[in-house]
């Protein structure tokens, strides 16, 4: 079998617990998000980033005020908008700076990131959050600061999750041909993309979910069962 020499991984469902997320980022950004943008309005950036939440939307003409509902709801969606995921990943950046919370990260992860690294596999990010979001989660993560083990980190800037499209770009931003690449998620319709593309996939199913019989892809309970 062709040898893995790059590990692409998910972060929500795969690194770190969904309920991580869900009920500590999330709330977090919901609750601030109102002033924050208030209070940074003239901001270049947060600028750039409400006009391209207005464009996804179709609005042409938009309050504050519409805008900020508008972001609202699609935090209780989920979408995994990129103007809206720019927007949190700022947010969260004082409360990680101020040790509101810290990343969670699945027990057996760190040290399995440390010892791929060690094996000299590299490293690589790609999530629906923003990849500033993402800096900030392997920084301040509860097993510590695990920025430094990553070669580099992708978000929906490059493309959707679910389109081969986007696993070709990161192949080629990485300069790694597909078949040597693992990518690691808990979502099958990202694991249909990343393997339509070429490259080689691992599929969480944490506890309590239970590995089928057949999976779809090859399936594992923890990182410790990945042998790349
Ligand atoms: C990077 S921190 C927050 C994660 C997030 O906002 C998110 O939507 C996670 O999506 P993933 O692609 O990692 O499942
Ligand atoms: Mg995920």
């Amino acid at each position: 079998m062709t040898a893995i020499r790059a590990i692409v991984t998910d972060i929500e469902g795969t690194t770190s617990s969904i309920s991580f997320v869900k009920d500590v980022l999330f709330p977090y950004a919901r609750k601030r998000l109102p002033a924050y943008i208030e209070t940074h309005a003239d901001h270049a950036e947060v600028q750039h980033w409400l006009h391209e939440a207005a464009k996804e939307a179709g609005i042409v003409e938009a309050t504050r005020q519409e805008i900020i509902e508008l972001l609202l709801r699609w935090i209780d969606e989920d979408r995994k908008s990129t103007a809206l995921k720019a927007l949190q990943g700022m947010i969260w950046k004082d409360g990680y700076e101020a040790g509101e919370y810290r990343a969670h990260m699945y027990p057996e992860v760190a040290a399995r990131l440390h010892a791929w690294r060690g094996e000299g596999l590299h490293l690589y990010v790609y999530s629906s959050g923003s990849v500033p979001a993402q800096k900030l989660f392997f920084r301040y993560s509860e097993a510590g600061d695990l920025a430094p083990l990553f070669a580099g980190y992708f978000d929906t800037e490059t493309g959707p999750k679910r389109e081969s499209d986007s696993y070709r770009r990161i192949a080629d931003a990485i300069g790694e041909r597909p078949e040597h690449m693992l990518f690691l998620s808990d979502i099958v319709e990202e694991l249909d993309a990343a393997a339509a593309a070429g490259l080689r996939t691992g599929w969480l199913l944490r506890p309590p979910q239970a590995i089928p019989a057949k999976p779809k892809h090859p399936a594992y309970a923890d990182f410790n069962a990945i042998q790349p």
